[in-house]
């Protein structure tokens, strides 16, 4: 089995380098590479690259992912987001291959405090989230082999994520205003790389499980608290922090204006996914600490 891997060095394609190494023969590019085009811009250069390639399976981890910056660059975020997945999908129809693509919490307009499931109704708050959405639609709309996994607040201990701008920002200021109105799940690359190379095994066999799931690690918290949970750990740890514990405040939303407006409610219900795939998925504590250890 042939799998052609896009965006390998984000958070969630370097993890999908190690998990679908031993699941097929694998061919791993990014925006730069030179021998096949792996940039999502070049949507003619992709469609030749897929056609020389003739994969069986195609995992596109690459996405414009700067939330606050889609909203005065929507026509690259598009480009990205919708626009090339959708013509990937295609092309994996036309070849016959498993599609497999990330989206996102942001798809949803935060309203309640129920977990979101995948017939919900969808309203992004922000350009980002509305161009996730508009990939999503362009690759069930070719109604080929696909799995789309919407997750949430990701992290790595390889990349760019908010708990790594929380150690930072712990080490230079000497207070932290934090949002504490916006809940969710944070969840490793790891755990979204090991699922996936599970889910593409199953799909393969099994083309009608394709379709939209939920997946995130379990339990749920706000960045304030995930905030307080990164920093103390890392204290303990023996690192240098400057902000005191009591100087880490929980703010309200609007306390915290950004260009792009986040969900307040990011839960997502994960019990497709772990019916349908017979999945456990672990609480995201355990990956935060996991991914500490690595870097602290
Ligand atoms: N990060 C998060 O919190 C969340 C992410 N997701 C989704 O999960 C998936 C993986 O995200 P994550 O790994 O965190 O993202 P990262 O931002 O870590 O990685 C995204 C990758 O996409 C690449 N990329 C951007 N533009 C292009 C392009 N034109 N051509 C090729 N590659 C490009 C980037 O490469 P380069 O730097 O070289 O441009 C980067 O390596 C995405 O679909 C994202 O929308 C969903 C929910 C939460
Ligand atoms: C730096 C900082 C952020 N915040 C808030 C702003 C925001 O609401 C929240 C997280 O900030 P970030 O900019 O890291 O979050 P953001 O980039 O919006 O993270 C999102 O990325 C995209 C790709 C996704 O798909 C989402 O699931 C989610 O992970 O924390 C504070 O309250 N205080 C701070 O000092
Ligand atoms: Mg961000």
């Amino acid at each position: 089995m042939k799998i052609l891997l896009l965006g390998k060095n984000g958070q969630v394609g370097w993890e999908l380098q190690r998990s679908l190494a031993p699941v097929g023969e694998l061919i791993a590019l990014d925006s730069r590479s030179t021998d096949y085009c792996g940039d999502l811009a070049n949507l003619s250069g992709l469609l030749e690259m897929v056609d020389r390639i003739r994969p069986d399976v195609i995992v596109n981890a690459a996405a414009y992912t700067a939330v606050d910056k889609a909203e005065s660059e929507v026509d690259q975020a598009r480009l990205v987001n919708a626009t090339a997945p959708g013509v990937l999908a295609e092309a994996a129809k036309r070849h016959d291959a498993l599609l497999v693509h990330y989206s996102t919490d942001y798809v949803f307009d935060g309203s309640g405090s129920a977990p979101r499931q995948e017939t919900d109704p969808v309203a992004p708050p922000n350009m980002y989230g509305q161009t996730k959405l508009e990939g999503e639609q362009l690759i069930a709309a070719q109604a080929g082999k696909h799995l789309i996994f919407r997750t949430s607040w990701v992290y790595a201990a390889r990349g760019n994520n908010f708990a790594k701008t929380m150690l930072r920002l712990a080490k230079e200021r000497d207070s932290l205003n934090i949002i504490n109105d916006q809940h969710g799940a944070p969840t490793g690359a790891e755990l979204i790389a090991d699922v996936t190379a599970h889910a593409i095994r199953r799909t393969v066999m099994n083309p009608e499980l394709s379709g939209l799931y939920h997946l995130v690690a379990t339990g749920e918290t706000t960045w304030f608290d995930y905030a307080r949970f990164v920093i103390e750990h890392a204290r303990a740890a023996g690192m240098p922090i400057k902000v005191n514990t009591d100087d880490i405040a929980p703010v309200p939303t609007s306390a915290f204006p950004t260009p792009a407006k986040r969900p307040l409610n990011s839960r997502l219900s994960t019990i497709r996914l772990q019916n349908t795939f017979d999945l456990v998925l672990p609480p995201w504590e355990r990956g935060v600490e996991r991914m500490l250890t690595e870097i602290l």
